[in-house]
């Protein structure tokens, strides 16, 4: 490769191999870098090879090796490699060059370096890349943001190598201010969470009460993979109930039931409670992996506590249909959940974000990719100002038709002690959200009861606010009401 090259990647790991190697196959000349240079040498005599792809040995060559404006795309490590690698990337660069951060890193950290790299005369994106290998090599899903000038620069590349939906648009579109992209990358990712929850608690309810095999299970999960359960996540599950071991042995039974996690699902958990929404399904996603990692406590309680018998005794298949309705039921209310989620960021951090759109890219590429989410564009599309997916007609209508199965898979899994966090959590979620009145009215009475926290009445206007002196021991001063 003698010209400069189009874009520059630091990074040859699982997703910034498979990205260079997708970006070569639709006609860009890439420049690559990795921390360990051995990795270079390796990826340019293998995958590389042949490949309009020039292989560097510092950052000062590779930002050297390209096309101006400069494009420095990193797929690294979130957290300090992103900040160092900008330190070290910023000394070479000329004004109107662009860093580009393609990781999981937090939008807070994005806010912060969207700032700085600006700061220094240079346009900053952070993008949501989502696909795991497979989608990076073929096409993901990307969710750009940050310095809004460098779109036009980064847009054919970045459209071009992303998933196509609908014959042809492109899973990748321009989010949003700052960190925008990230932000909707961490949303992605916490709603892979709750997905990949949900599908867990069917497979243990599947083997547990209802005693299926390995083969039948691969078949259930295979079947709702042709109706409104068709996603990613619901095939590749389908595929590895089917994996053997070299005994013959299901691989899920061999893999020990401890669950990691790289902090994008926390982070999302950590951004509800900031900004008060009530985002259950996925927190208790989150918390079922950190119960899951504690490995020793469960294994002491096992010893401790019995389990009630398992005593199902009812319709096989009827009771597979209600699974597959809780699974669905728990679905709408956690996309409901994260969209609620995203409206409240939009609004905090001033971001406009096209809730429609951001389905769109989801659509095709990514980990979350499901015939679902063009119901979601459709709701946006019909309302662009819906205040939340389950007043949309066709959520309101899904949501029904689901309770019923719902219910009893939640009942059923309960009297067997089989947990459910994801399926119950979700469906208390719903009776809360279509309830009038909650029993929020005792809790308020207690506040006031011992730290004279004050009330609003259900027979005065709201914002005014009252004070009873419950005990006759209280004086007169009242604590200052307001929300944190
Ligand atoms: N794997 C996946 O499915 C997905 C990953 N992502 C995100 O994409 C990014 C890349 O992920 P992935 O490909 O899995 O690779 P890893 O997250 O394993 O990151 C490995 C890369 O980071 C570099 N690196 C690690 N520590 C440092 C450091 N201290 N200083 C400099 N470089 C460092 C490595 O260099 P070296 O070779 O020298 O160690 C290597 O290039 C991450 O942010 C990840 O969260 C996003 C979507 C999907
Ligand atoms: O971003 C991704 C997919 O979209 C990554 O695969 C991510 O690592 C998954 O999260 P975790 O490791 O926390 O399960």
């Amino acid at each position: 490769m003698n010209k400069l090259a189009d874009i520059g990647l630091i990074g040859l790991a699982v997703m910034g191999e498979n990205l260079v190697l997708n970006m070569e196959s639709k006609g860009f000349s890439v420049a690559v870098y990795n921390r360990s240079t051995d990795k270079v040498d390796k990826f340019i005599q293998g995958r590389g090879a042949g490949k309009n792809i020039k292989g560097t040995h510092s950052v000062k060559e590779l930002v050297a090796a390209l096309e101006k404006p400069r494009k420095v795309m990193m797929l690294v490590k979130a957290g300090d490699p992103v900040d160092s690698f900008i330190d070290q990337i910023i000394p070479h660069l000329e004004k109107g060059d662009i860093i580009i951060d393609g990781g999981n890193s937090n939008f807070t950290d994005t806010i912060r370096r969207t700032e700085y790299v600006e700061s220094k005369g240079f346009q900053f994106i952070g993008t949501g890349v989502s696909g795991g290998e497979i989608g990076a090599l073929r096409g993901p899903s990307m969710m750009p943001g940050g310095s809004k000038e460098a779109w036009p620069h980064v847009k054919e590349i970045f459209q071009s190598v992303s998933a196509k939906v609908d014959g042809g648009v492109p899973c990748c579109d321009w989010v949003g201010a700052d960190g925008a992209g990230h932000y909707v990358k961490m949303i992605h990712n916490g709603i892979e969470y709750g997905d990949m929850q949900i599908i867990t608690e069917a497979y243990q309810f599947m083997k547990d009460v209802l005693k299926m095999d390995y083969d039948e299970m691969h078949e259930t999960f295979k079947k709702w993979n042709t109706g409104e359960l068709d996603s990613y996540l619901i095939e590749i599950t389908a595929d590895i109930l089917a994996y053997k071991d070299e005994d013959g042995a299901p691989m899920v039974e061999k893999i020990l039931d401890t669950a990691g996690q790289k902090g994008t699902g926390k982070w999302t958990g950590i951004e509800a409670m900031h900004l008060g929404v009530p985002l259950t399904l996925i927190a208790e996603s989150v918390f079922s992996r950190f119960l899951s990692a504690q490995l020793d406590l469960r294994d002491q309680a096992s010893q401790v506590f019995q389990a009630p018998e398992i005593t199902f005794e009812g319709d096989k298949e009827e009771m597979l249909e209600n699974l597959k309705m809780a699974v669905y039921g728990a679905k709408l209310i956690s996309y409901a959940q994260g969209y609620n989620l995203l409206m409240e960021a939009s609004k905090e951090y001033n971001w406009d974000l096209k809730y429609g759109d951001i389905a769109l890219m989801w659509r095709g590429g990514c980990i979350i990719r499901s015939a679902f989410l063009g119901d979601i564009k459709k709701a946006f599309d019909k309302n662009p100002s819906l205040p939340h997916l389950l007043l949309d007609d066709f959520f309101k209508e899904k949501v029904q038709k689901a309770q019923p199965g719902w219910r009893k898979v939640c009942a059923v899994a309960v009297t067997n002690g089989i947990p459910v966090p994801s399926l119950s959590a979700s469906l208390a979620y719903f009776d809360g959200f279509r309830s009038k009145r909650l029993p929020a009215n005792l809790l308020q009475a207690q506040r006031d009861y011992f730290g004279a926290h004050t009330y609003e009445r259900t027979d005065r206007p709201r914002g005014e606010f009252f004070h009873t002196n419950w005990t006759g021991e209280g004086a007169d001063t009242v604590s200052t009401a307001y929300n944190s």
